[in-house]
Parts: structure tokens; C-alpha cells; sequence
């Protein structure tokens, strides 16, 4: 099976303004990162505060620009002349589901959006997507003439999710998804998800700091410090035998808190 995603010597270099004489703002360089995906896998980024995770998400989804390297989608290298086929197939599912939606706009208007700016389809071709997209989530026909402060906490994060799927994309790219949520309806988005991606084939990457929910969801790892990755692999090889000192520390930290919950 061909890669789905493929991320080749890819670097970012921060290109702020230069930092003050004497100030403390320092240049951050990311990269090389390589890895690669394939249909249905998902893979966890997992990594200190500031090590670059945000950014590398960012990069993916186009947001931010690389200084080299590149990304392949099944194999097509990904330029600014194929813009549209990242927009449709690469998409992202911001940290914080409240703050993404707009308060102002009805679930209805907010998942029209990408379809208004993308597609030709025609208002009732539109009107059909977006009640089976909200279908596809578990939200009902009739929350699209919901505002925003009228859902929870899930039903936000359900609604960012179809936001994510409403162009069919490839790959779905997700920065903390979970971590606004209690644990009850954490666990009912993780299914979810795990459900929809299993149904389409998607590929998913997803940042975490929690480490239950990675080893319980992802198939590999990438561990992220200063900027660069320092391990990478199966999921359970990096849980069973971590190589790296940092990642040693992450595992072991993480097995401290079950064995807690569990005495
Ligand atoms: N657009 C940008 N331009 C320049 N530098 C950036 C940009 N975005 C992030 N950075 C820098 O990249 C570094 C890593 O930040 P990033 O948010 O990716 O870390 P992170 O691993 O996601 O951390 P956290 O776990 O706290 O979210 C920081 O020093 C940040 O200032």
C-alpha cells in the first residue's frame, strides 16, 4: 500500500523579525521531520510544551510555510499550485472547539462555509451535505439552525469535527482535540472519531499530552523535543521499550498514574 501522507526533510526556520538587542525571544528552528502515513492509520505527536508540535501540525495543513522539504499526498508533492487539493484533503480540527466557532453564525452556516468557497454544489446539493455531515457526527438535521452557545462542550467538538469532514478529506489533522473535555464525553469523541476514521479510511495525526488516550488510539509515535523528533515508532515499542532518556521519562510518568488510579 502507497503512503497516504509523506513528510520528507521537511524545516521550518522562524522567520519573526529579528529578536532585540538583549531580548530574550530566541529563533526556533524546526526539523528535518520525516514520517509517513498510510489510509487508516493514525499517528500521535507527542512532546514537550514548545517543542514544535503546534507548528508541525500547522505546516501540514498549509497554515504555515516550510523553509525546505516537503509534503506528498499519495505521492503528489504538495506546492502552492496544488493549494486546493491540501484545502479539500488535509484538515484540521482546531484545539479549542468553542473559540473556533463563530458565535455570530448558525452550525448550519458555519459547515456552508467550506462548501460555499470549495464546491459548486448548488444550495440544496449544500443543504443535503451538511445535514449528512451532521448525521455522520452524531448531531441531529436540526442543529444547523443552532448556535453556538446553545451546544456542550461535545456537541461543539462535534460540530468542529464536521467542519474537518464536510469536503471528504484524506487526512484529518487535530492539535489537542480532547483535551477541553471531561472525561465522559473525552471518551465518547474518541470513538467516535476512531469510528468515522475507521468507516472512511482516513488517515489521522493528532497532538497529545495524554498519553492514555495515544497509546489507546494511535499506531505510531513521533517524539517531539527542541524542534526536532528524537524517537519514532509502533506505538507499543515505544510504550513497552522507550529509547530515548525523554521518552523514558514520558512513559514512566504516565505508568506512575495508572498504577496510582489503580491502588
Ligand atoms: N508561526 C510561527 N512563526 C515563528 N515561530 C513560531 C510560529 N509558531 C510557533 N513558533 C515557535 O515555535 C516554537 C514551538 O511552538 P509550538 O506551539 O509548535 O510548540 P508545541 O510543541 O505545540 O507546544 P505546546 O505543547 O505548549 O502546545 C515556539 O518557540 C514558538 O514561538
Amino acid at each position: 500500500m502507497t503512503d497516504l501522507i509523506n513528510v520528507e526533510n521537511l524545516t521550518f526556520v522562524n522567520r519573526r523579525k529579528k529578536a532585540r538587542l538583549f531580548s530574550s525571544a530566541k529563533n526556533f528552528e524546526l526539523g528535518p521531520i520525516n514520517f509517513s502515513l498510510k489510509a487508516g492509520e493514525t499517528l500521535a505527536i507527542v512532546g514537550a510544551n514548545g517543542s514544535g508540535k503546534s507548528l508541525l501540525a500547522k505546516l501540514l495543513v498549509g497554515l504555515e510555510k516550510p523553509a525546505s522539504g516537503h509534503i506528498s499526498l499519495n505521492g503528489d508533492v504538495l506546492t502552492k499550485f496544488n493549494q486546493r487539493q491540501r484545502c479539500f484533503n488535509v484538515r484540521m480540527i482546531f484545539q479549542n472547539s468553542n473559540e473556533s466557532l463563530n458565535p455570530g453564525i448558525t452550525l448550519g452556516g458555519i459547515l456552508d462555509e467550506p462548501l460555499r468557497l470549495n464546491t459548486d454544489l448548488n444550495l440544496l446539493q449544500r443543504a443535503a451535505k451538511i445535514e449528512q455531515t451532521l448525521q455522520q457526527v452524531g448531531l441531529m438535521p436540526e442543529h444547523q439552525f443552532f448556535y453556538r452557545h446553545m451546544l456542550s462542550d461535545g456537541q461543539r467538538q462535534r460540530v468542529a469535527l464536521a467542519r474537518a469532514l464536510i469536503l471528504n478529506p484524506q487526512v484529518l489533522v487535530a492539535d489537542e482535540p480532547f483535551a477541553a473535555l471531561d472525561p465522559s464525553v473525552r471518551s465518547q469523541i474518541v470513538n467516535l472519531l476512531m469510528n468515522i476514521q475507521r468507516d472512511l479510511g482516513l488517515g489521522f495525526i493528532f497532538i497529545s499530552h495524554n498519553l492514555g488516550i495515544v497509546r489507546h488510539i494511535s499506531d505510531k509515535i513521533i517524539v517531539m523535543k527542541g524542534g526536532k523528533i528524537i524517537e519514532a515508532g509502533k506505538t507499543e515499542v515505544i510504550f513497552n521499550w522507550p529509547k530515548e532518556e525523554y521518552t523514558q521519562k514520558l512513559v514512566h510518568t504516565h505508568q506512575a498514574l495508572i498504577n496510582r488510579q489503580v491502588t
